[in-house]
């Protein structure tokens, strides 16, 4: 395949299409009668730690000893901050932080705008752009905002930068979230693991609270 005619394909074949093609429109671009995502009154304040919506979640579970336990912290409107370090067990080459596990932490760091909302949602669509190599040991600066919301589609954009909040960018996602009940996770979620998150109260009644809007 010539580069020329690879280049020509990626504009106007929705199969292979990017989100960085900026003109092109995609399931992740907001309809026009999308309205601004709205920060809960509820909502953490600013720099208040959100703690897990999970304990034995991957991305931020504290009892999950496999986990990446992102610590997410409330920002400013309908956002959040996270820092993630890259461990040797996230390797995909040499010394290099393996690109799914980074999908993975910018998955995490969006569902955490749930917090903000006081919507449950789950991801729909997840497309990321990793544009450069990020070294085990680095420290990945995570932020995520909301960017609209249509229905029950939340649009959600995430950067990771390495070193610093204003480091050099290293990985973006932008998603589509889909706001579910509770009741998701009961009708498709193991028998055992949802009559134990079901014992918990916290997420019970944390799980409930978030379907009661204003
Ligand atoms: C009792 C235990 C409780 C435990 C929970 C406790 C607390 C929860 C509280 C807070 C959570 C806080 C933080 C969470 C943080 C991070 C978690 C990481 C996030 C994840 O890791 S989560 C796992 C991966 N995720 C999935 O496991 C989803 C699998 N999937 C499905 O479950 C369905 O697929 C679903 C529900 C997505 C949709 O299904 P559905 O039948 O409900 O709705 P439907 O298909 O009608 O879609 C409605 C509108 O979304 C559009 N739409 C749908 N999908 C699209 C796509 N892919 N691209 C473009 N548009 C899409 C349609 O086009 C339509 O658009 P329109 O309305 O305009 O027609």
């Amino acid at each position: 395949m010539s580069p020329a005619w690879h280049a020509r394909d990626r504009l106007t074949d929705p199969a292979v299409r990017s989100a960085s093609v900026s003109a092109t429109k995609t399931s992740l671009t907001p309809p026009d009668d999308a309205v601004p995502p709205v920060r809960h009154p509820d909502a953490p304040a600013p720099g208040e730690p959100l703690g897990a919506h999970y304990a034995q979640c991957f991305g931020c579970g504290t009892e999950q000893p496999h986990g990446l336990h992102l610590d997410a912290r409330a920002g400013e409107g309908v956002s959040v901050t996270a820092e993630f370090t890259v461990r040797p067990e996230h390797q995909g080459a040499p010394g290099l932080a393996h690109g799914g596990l980074l999908a993975t932490a910018m998955d995490e760091i969006l569902g955490s705008l749930n917090w903000l909302m006081h919507t449950i949602s789950v991801t729909g669509r997840l497309e990321t752009d990793f544009l450069q190599p990020v070294p085990v040991d680095s420290v990945l600066h995570l932020t995520a905002r909301a960017t609209a919301r249509h229905g029950r589609k939340i649009y959600c954009t995430a950067t990771g930068r390495v070193g610093g909040p204003d480091g050099p960018l290293a990985v973006r996602a932008d998603a589509l979230f889909v706001e579910v009940k509770v009741e998701h996770f009961v009708d498709h979620g193991r028998k055992d693991e949802i009559e134990a998150a079901m014992a918990d109260p916290d997420t019970v009644r944390r799980a409930r609270a978030f379907e009661v809007n204003p």
